[in-house]
């Protein structure tokens, strides 16, 4: 039973979005309906459907994908009946025009996401995205790398921008409960009424359900994950873990639990041949704060050269790259294996 005393926390699955990275961005159109439509069922009122890297991460630096964003975005617009679809965007590689596209088949909900230490580039999309009448949210990625106060000084041009909520990310699953609680808390003091907090982890050191809870604590109001985890590099906090544990603390989410681990046991695990795991690779990417995106680069480049890919991922991690630098996981692995 939920306490109706504690505040409701929204669980936002992005299955199809991050989950995209683990499938290297082959979902199909069945695939999408069928998963989107058991979210739909258990109560889930967000899910982001679009490439992994966003609109227009369709490339060849970020991988082909098997059916185009606007298609997926269409076909779980079509299928949902509660539920609000939202599509993640990374300025630079998705455009406006992108946003006004997907908002035209039906999304409601643009989430527009930035390093850390740049939300000045979304300024423009949260505008755009407000004039179209969808619901904002923004991400600071790889939060991990800056203290609390300077996170929260970035969320501040988020909200200004017209940003209704500001995820903390923890895209290399690197923060701990305690860490996490002061990000969110942080923005939680900056931004007061203007826009709500969200958290966004992953389970590269394990903790992504814990860091959730914690975040919730702090004062977070919106969390992510995926079902069965899946996702980036270690994958996300499992939505059908939060969804639950929640329950049991007695916080109100709206989902029905039992619902919530069927889609997850019968929707999903049955069409994925490949969980990500909390692996070598991974977890060096939480030891050093490495972008959970660059796990599939990094692997490719490893074999390519023939060395390890946890030693490239850990020799990233320290030269502190960010999403985006993709093209640098080759020049270590070439530096890697010359120096063999
Ligand atoms: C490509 C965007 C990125 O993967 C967003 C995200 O989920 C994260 O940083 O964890
Ligand atoms: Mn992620």
């Amino acid at each position: 039973m939920s306490d109706t005393t504690k505040p409701f926390v929204r669980i936002t699955d992005t299955t199809l979005r991050d989950g995209s990275h683990a499938v290297r961005h082959q979902f199909t159109e069945r695939q999408v309906r069928d998963v989107a439509g058991a979210l739909d069922a258990a109560g889930v009122q967000v899910i982001e459907v679009t490439h992994g890297d966003g609109l227009s991460g369709s490339s060849f630096n970020y991988g082909f994908s098997k059916v185009r964003d606007i298609e997926l975005v269409a076909a779980a617009v079509d299928e949902v009946e509660q539920a609000r679809i939202a599509v993640l965007m990374l300025p630079g590689l998705g455009t406006v025009a992108d946003l006004r596209e997907a908002h035209g088949v039906g999304a409601q909900v643009a989430r527009i996401a930035t390093h850390c230490t740049e939300a000045d580039v979304s300024i423009q999309h949260f505008q755009a995205a407000r004039e179209l009448g969808m619901e904002t949210v923004g991400f600071l990625m790889l939060a991990h790398r800056v203290e609390p106060d300077e996170l929260a000084a970035q969320a501040r041009i988020m909200a200004d921008a017209g940003c209704e909520c500001v995820y903390v990310v923890d895209s290399a699953g690197a923060l701990f409960p305690h860490t996490a609680a002061a990000r969110v808390e942080a923005l939680v003091q900056e931004l007061g009424d203007d826009a709500q907090v969200g958290f966004h982890g992953h389970q590269n050191l394990s903790l992504g359900i814990a860091n959730s809870i914690a975040a919730y604590e702090a004062g977070a109001r919106q969390i992510d994950g995926t079902l069965c985890a899946l996702g980036a590099g270690a994958g996300n906090s499992p939505s059908e873990i939060l969804a639950t544990a929640f329950g049991a603390l007695g916080i109100p989410t709206g989902i029905d639990e039992e619902r919530m681990l069927a889609a997850a046991e019968e929707v999903l695990r049955p069409i994925i041949t490949r969980m990500p795991v909390a692996d070598r690779a991974s977890i060096v990417q939480g030891r050093y704060g490495v972008y959970n995106s660059f796990l599939l680069h990094a692997e490719r480049a490893a074999e390519r050269y023939g060395v390890p890919a946890y030693q490239v991922l850990k020799r990233v991690g320290e030269a502190g790259y960010v999403g985006g630098q993709e093209d640098m996981i080759i020049d270590v692995a070439i530096e890697l294996a010359a120096a063999r």
